[in-house]
């Protein structure tokens, strides 16, 4: 049965400041939205995706996208990332009606291995509603009070970092969203609303999310060099 990713790529990327979408942004000859596309179906277990892409550059994100091949479709997306996968759903629901599984990955999290997409497949096919990918926090965090004073140090021995992609059936994913009242930073906060059990798999740090322009500095030096533990993105 088939697996369907939701692409949002209508970010502005106002943090990275290259005064263009980020999706479309070039990492050594090729667009992020081009390399996550592409890493989504090369995993081999991702059989269609749907992009968001800012409305008013929808053409060139089906441009930027079409050397990814022909199960691809492009959208507009919203003003909010929650939007953004709204749209994307519903075109999934059009496309590819009987999917067995949706993931929600962003497209700036163009280096993600295969491997972390392939747990997140298994794990839905195995019976859990929703999944995402963690990982452990390597710093001390400390909660502040309105003037920035720390008022609590938090055990961290029990907080993840999550990542995308996220993994849902699509039965809980439709539930989510017509329940939706405010935004959400990820998809799995929707469903934990509704009071479903979001399962979790092991991230991996090739998957950052490319918000600065250090980070995007950091995914080109692990695609030019290779490091132990370097999982192919
Ligand atoms: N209206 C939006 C906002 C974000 N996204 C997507 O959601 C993912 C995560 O968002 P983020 O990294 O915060 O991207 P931007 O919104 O582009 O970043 P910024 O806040 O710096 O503008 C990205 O793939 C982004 O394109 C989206 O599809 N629609
Ligand atoms: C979905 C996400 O990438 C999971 O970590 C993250 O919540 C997106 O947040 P953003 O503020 O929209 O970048």
């Amino acid at each position: 049965m088939d697996v369907v990713a939701l692409v949002p790529a209508a970010g502005r990327g106002e943090r990275l400041g290259y005064g263009m979408p980020k999706a479309l942004v070039p990492v050594l000859g090729e667009p992020l939205l081009l390399r996550a596309v592409r890493g989504l179906i090369g995993s081999g277990c991702v059989h269609h995706a749907i992009v968001a892409a800012p409305p008013d550059a929808v053409e060139e994100v089906r441009a930027a996208v079409a050397p990814a091949g022909g199960a691809v479709h492009v959208v507009p997306g919203g003003s909010q990332r929650t939007e953004s996968v709204r749209c994307a759903l519903a075109e999934s629901a059009r496309v590819v009606p009987d999917a067995a599984v949706v993931l929600v990955h962003d497209a700036a999290r163009a280096f993600t291995p295969a491997s972390v997409i392939r747990e997140v497949v298994c794990a839905v096919r195995d019976g859990a509603d929703a999944v995402v990918p963690v990982l452990p926090v390597a710093d001390t965090i400390k909660q502040v009070d309105a003037d920035d004073r720390v008022t609590v140090t938090v055990d961290r021995a029990r907080l993840r970092s999550v990542q995308t992609p996220q993994g849902f059936t699509p039965e809980v994913l439709h539930e989510a969203y017509a329940a939706v009242g405010d935004a959400a930073t990820d998809d799995a906060g929707l469903v934990e609303r509704l009071g479903r059990t979001v399962a979790t798999v092991s991230g991996h740090p090739q998957a950052l999310k490319i918000t600065t322009a250090f980070d995007l500095a950091i995914a080109e030096a692990v695609l030019a060099e290779p490091f132990p533990g370097r999982d192919r993105p």
